[in-house]
């Protein structure tokens, strides 16, 4: 049972208060299944009010990094026990709020109490190393240290996962945290900040300030007293964040886009590439930086797997996320419609075949939302807008290829480089794709899509920073090594 309620206000999260935006001023966060209804209203805050918040997260840093692992960790179970207990209210406002469907929102926010207990346990793990020493009366080891404040800007499109996997990590090994969450998802984001609160956590280490990207997100870039910034988010802003932060010799990690292929091979079950294609590539309307973009075909069977594919997507149901019988939700907000619609025209414009999808439904109930058909383009050439650049939505672009070489070739032929998947029996071609692949992930006979909060994740090429996240990789960004020498 949900005990989700519309149309409340929410405020930003300082030094363990709820507290207004300084001037006042809120946004309405509206679903984007039903542009009529309003989710919530959240602060529409500026500078003063972050630089509150750095301000006592820099405070509370003092006694948070003297705590040891176990009792931070003890504040991540409990934090844990709470959001697993409000996992629907917490899955209905973001549903609510960004469009995904409610299985889909709950199976994110209970992966998110996944990584909170996963944390939790790192705080009882080995922070170093002992290595031998040239002197024989000395003892060398390496230990860590927090870097301090960290900064969080965070997407709308996991918005209890992805803050979840950049706060946690960071406070587990002694830094407090600034959020600054995607401003479309801001409500879900204090349903979040309000179980760290009820589990206790200290005034100061986690603190919540909602407000636009060029407002909070450069500040906090920019910010002196801000020791390091954790981003996920489009190229273009990435960029900006990491080149800002690094100039005042900050730290950064940026993950950004992807535009991620999927190879079948003339030996894959179809069915299971099918089944992979659509779930990686459709789900969540697109909007992963994992989703299926590119599905590259050997020849033999592209018409076999293009009809299979099709026929399945004829049968996803769109509609609001909080019907059981929808299959698929709506893109999660006006602007991201508008640029899904306009790659699918400029597909159209380069001379890329449609086959399926390509406008807003035509059925009086959706008109109110923003939703798109699921899109299947063939004819895509390597040069076209749709083969290169991120669309975030349910597009799938078809690409023929005569052998394994020329599809990971192709596979290769990307800015990109973040997730890829190859549907094969044949070891070899396991192997080859397993070598040549420039991609941070690469899946065999599983979609896309989908990271294991234990293991690192993140892309090579332009998709990320080069850096990893998640898993044990996540204590090279949130700490610095020291390396200590003693002798009596
Ligand atoms: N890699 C991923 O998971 C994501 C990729 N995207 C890509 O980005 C495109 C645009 O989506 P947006 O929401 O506009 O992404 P965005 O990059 O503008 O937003 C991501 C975060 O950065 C903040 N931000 C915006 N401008 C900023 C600035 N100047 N300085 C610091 N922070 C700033 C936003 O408020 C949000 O919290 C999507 O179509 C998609 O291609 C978007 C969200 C997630
Ligand atoms: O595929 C996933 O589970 C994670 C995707 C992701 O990190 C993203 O879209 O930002």
């Amino acid at each position: 049972m949900s005990t989700f309620q519309l149309e409340q206000t929410y405020s930003n999260f300082i030094n363990g208060e709820w507290v207004k935006a300084a001037s006042g001023k809120t946004d309405a966060s509206i679903n984007p299944a039903n542009r009529n209804e309003v989710v919530g209203h959240v602060p529409a805050s500026g500078v003063e009010d972050l630089n509150q918040a750095v301000a006592a997260a820099k405070a509370a840093a003092k006694s948070w990094r003297k705590l040891t692992g176990a009792e931070r960790g003890n504040f991540l179970f409990q934090a844990a026990n709470v959001l697993e207990r409000r996992a629907n209210e917490v899955a209905e406002a973001m549903t609510r709020e960004m469009g995904k469907t409610f299985p889909e929102a709950k199976g994110e926010t209970m992966r998110g109490v996944a990584i909170l207990r996963y944390y939790a346990g790192e705080g009882m793990r080995k922070t170093g190393d002992v290595i031998p020493s040239t002197d024989s009366e000395a003892l060398m080891f390496t230990t860590r240290v927090p870097l301090g404040v960290v900064g969080v800007i965070a997407p709308w499109n996991f918005p209890v996962a992805i803050p979840i996997w950049k706060a946690a990590p960071a406070l587990i090994y002694g830094n407090t945290v600034v959020l600054k969450p995607a401003q479309e998802t801001a409500v879900t984001a204090a349903k979040v900040l309000e179980c760290f609160e009820e589990a206790g956590l200290p005034a100061g280490v986690l603190n919540l300030v909602c407000g636009k990207g060029s407002v909070i997100g450069s500040a906090m870039a920019e910010h002196p007293d801000v020791n390091g910034i954790t981003f996920t988010g489009s190229n273009e802003v990435g960029k900006r964040v990491g080149a800002a932060v690094l100039s005042r010799g900050a730290k950064y990690q940026l993950e950004m886009g992807g535009k991620n292929p999927v190879i079948i091979a003339a030996d894959a079950d179809l069915d299971l590439a099918v089944e992979g294609t659509i779930s990686g590539g459709l789900k969540s309307t697109g909007q992963k930086c994992t989703a299926t973009s590119r599905v590259i075909i050997e020849r033999k069977v592209y018409d076999a797997f293009k009809e299979k594919l099709l026929s399945k997507v004829e049968e996803i149901r769109l509609g609001d996320g909080m019907s059981g019988e929808s299959w698929m939700g709506p893109c999660a907000s006006e602007g991201q419609l508008n640029t899904v619609l306009s790659y699918i025209q400029k597909g159209q414009d380069e001379g890329a075949i449609l086959l399926a999808g390509g406008n807003r439904p035509d059925s009086p109930e959706l008109a109110e939302g923003f939703y798109v058909q699921p899109t299947v383009f063939e004819g895509v050439k390597s040069h076209m807008s749709i083969a290169r650049e991120e669309i975030f939505g349910p597009v799938l672009a078809l690409m023929p290829v005569d052998s394994i070489e020329e599809a990971i070739e192709l596979a290769n032929d990307s800015d990109y480089g973040l997730s890829a998947s190859i549907y094969t029996q044949n070891v070899g071609s396991m192997l080859s794709f397993i070598r040549d692949m420039d991609a941070g992930l690469v899946r065999i006979n599983a979609e896309t899509a989908g990271v294991e909060l234990q293991a690192p994740f993140g892309g090579m090429k332009m998709s990320s920073s080069h850096s990893r996240e998640q898993g044990q990789a996540a204590i090279e960004f949130f700490t610095a090594i020291k390396t200590v020498f003693v002798k009596s």
